[in-house]
């Protein structure tokens, strides 16, 4: 007898992620196709096109009974049944399973993130916490694992969402992330690719997070089987996430293609040989390399354990402004922000995501004064607004203390000079205004205007939309007045240089030269017309190198 709703939609091959591969053991295939079978079948009662919603929660209902009981009229049950007599895992979490297709039943909407991260606690992590106790596995295994279970489903929601919500009418991107775009109906315009875009890459940016935290779930796993397993499937997910940013899933079907699928169990393999690497370092590095920042330089100047503690440090502001920069509603950056205070609260106690574990090791080596960090959060709250604007002076000083002075301040511990204090409150001032000058019409275009309005009104011009007020040429004035000021702030930061231990110093002189010849550049175009963010010249990079390889 059949509980479902007809032939099942899929097999294990069909899948992303495949479930059953032949990588796990003969004597533990069995249980995973039985947990598969179980699943999918409950799936599929869920999404039937043809059953009303009494009659699939009264589906669900039974098989959950035959599950509990082993009732041999509903075979993928009583096999489940028999798998959790045998080694005490599948019921529980087949459960809970359950109450996640209960819950598609009746819920295609989700307003906002948490409540999708919850809808996955029920609708994937079981399958992960299923392989680990079917494997004996430690219970640290747990986290990384939930964590890539979770991104696995999110990313497996951004594929199939113009399928979702066609076929079954659900939409598992939150209704807060579709409203930045207009409207549900907007959001899924087929013309209207480059707003959906920006929410795609918002939400991108979250699995990601997610994917790194599951990073070090192999070096957790005793079984070398299925630490096989978990790099494989570590490395798919890194790459459908990449292949889901460059495509839109609206219009096309996105996949990782075969090839992508060998790569990524050849890795798994090679993962049963080598015993897996610490991968928390790996983690801040990879942040730091995808970032192409100014300041890499600087960084790569240091030895190995101040270049681990610099990279822990860089990675925690990458993300904390990706965070304040992306597309995710306001509300939204609020909550994840406050989600990075309470992983720098419990630093030194149990950090859990490998950017916070690194940043403890940094802060404990290097005594890092973490209220600096809770001041780079102050100042990605202001960036978090949906409209950014800086009465005065004293305002553009606070922001500028908080997004740049904190790092700074960090930074000289890290480089052994901590009595260099003021230098790096004022270079870290000095190299945000730059950055600020630098990035007017980015930040316009998202209605962040940090030149301050009393600068503005004392030429007349007050307050306007924020293309209207970088076009006018009394900004274009204020701009040269502001670049005029950085340009003293290198000059007086050149002259504390000379009183200051400069060999300790020259990740900051070598980040310093590379926004002067910023400043040189934006001044030589001058402010009345910008077009786009200016980028250094390839004689000015050789310059930053030859500079980075002379003694300070
Ligand atoms: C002692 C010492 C080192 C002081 C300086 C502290 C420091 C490095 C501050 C940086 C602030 C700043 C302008 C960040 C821009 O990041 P971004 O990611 O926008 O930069 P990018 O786009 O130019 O890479």
């Amino acid at each position: 007898m059949s509980a479902g709703a007809g032939q099942s939609s899929k097999r294990p091959r069909d899948e992303n992620f495949p479930v059953a591969s032949l990588v796990l053991a003969p004597e533990h295939r069995d249980a995973v196709v039985a947990f598969y079978d179980f699943a999918r079948m409950a799936d599929d009662i869920a999404d039937a096109p043809d059953l009303a919603a009494a009659e699939k929660l009264m589906r669900l209902d039974a098989l959950e009974r035959a599950l509990v009981s082993g009732d041999p009229a509903f075979p993928q049950a009583a096999r489940l049944h028999a798998v959790d007599k045998q080694h005490k895992a599948g019921l529980i979490q087949a459960r809970d399973l359950l109450r996640a297709f209960r819950q598609d039943v009746v819920k295609a909407r989700y307003n906002d993130w948490a409540e999708l991260i919850d809808y996955c606690r029920f609708s994937a992590n079981p399958v992960g916490r299923f392989l680990l106790i079917l494997h004996g596995e430690r219970d640290s295994a747990q986290a990384p694992a939930d964590a890539l279970c979770t991104a696995l489903q999110i990313l497996n929601h951004l594929q199939d969402c113009g399928k979702d919500r066609e076929q079954m009418g659900r939409i598992y991107v939150p209704i807060r992330w579709m409203l930045a775009a207009g409207s549900e109906t907007a959001f899924f315009d087929p013309s209207r690719t480059a707003i959906r875009r920006n929410v795609f890459d918002a939400m991108l940016d979250r699995v990601d997070s997610l994917i790194d935290q599951a990073q070090s779930l192999p070096e957790h796993l005793q079984n070398k089987r299925l630490r096989a397993q978990s790099i494989a499937t570590i490395v798919l997910a890194r790459r459908l996430s990449q292949c889901l940013r460059h495509a839109d899933p609206v219009l096309e079907r996105v996949q990782v293609s075969k090839a992508d699928v060998c790569t990524a169990f050849l890795r798994g393999l090679r993962g049963t040989i080598q015993k897996p690497s610490p991968s928390d370092r790996h983690v801040t590095a990879a942040v730091v390399r995808r970032s192409s920042s100014s300041f890499r330089l600087g960084m790569q100047s240091l030895g190995p354990e101040r270049r681990r503690a610099i990279h822990a440090v860089y990675a925690f502001c990458r993300v904390v402004d990706d965070i304040a920069d992306g597309a995710a509603p306001a509300s939204e950056k609020r909550v994840f922000l406050r989600e990075w205070r309470r992983e720098l609260d419990r630093l030194h106690r149990a950090p859990e995501t490998p950017i916070g574990r690194e940043l403890a090791r940094a802060s404990t080596l290097f005594k890092l004064p973490l209220e600096e960090c809770h001041a780079l959060l102050d100042g990605m709250e202001t960036d978090s607004a949906e409209r950014v604007r800086l009465a005065d002076d004293y305002e553009l000083g606070l922001y500028g203390r908080r997004v740049a002075g904190s790092v700074g301040a960090l930074s000289i511990r890290i480089f052994g000079a901590p009595s260099a204090h003021d230098f790096a409150l004022h270079l870290g001032r000095t190299l945000q205004l730059v950055n600020i000058l630098r990035d007017v019409d980015e930040d316009a275009s998202c209605e962040r205007v940090y030149v301050p309005l009393s600068r503005l009104a004392q030429l007349g011009l007050r307050d306007a939309p924020a293309a209207t007020l970088v076009a006018d040429p009394r900004f274009a004035r204020v701009c040269e007045s502001l670049a005029d000021e950085a340009r003293s702030g290198f000059e007086v930061a050149d002259a504390a240089l000379m009183h200051l231990d400069r060999r300790a110093l020259k990740p900051a002189i070598l980040m310093m030269e590379n926004y002067r010849r910023v400043l040189d550049r934006l001044q030589a175009r001058g402010w009345g017309k910008r077009e786009g963010r200016l980028r250094l010249r390839t004689a000015d990079r050789l310059h930053l190198i030859t500079r980075a390889m002379r003694p300070a």
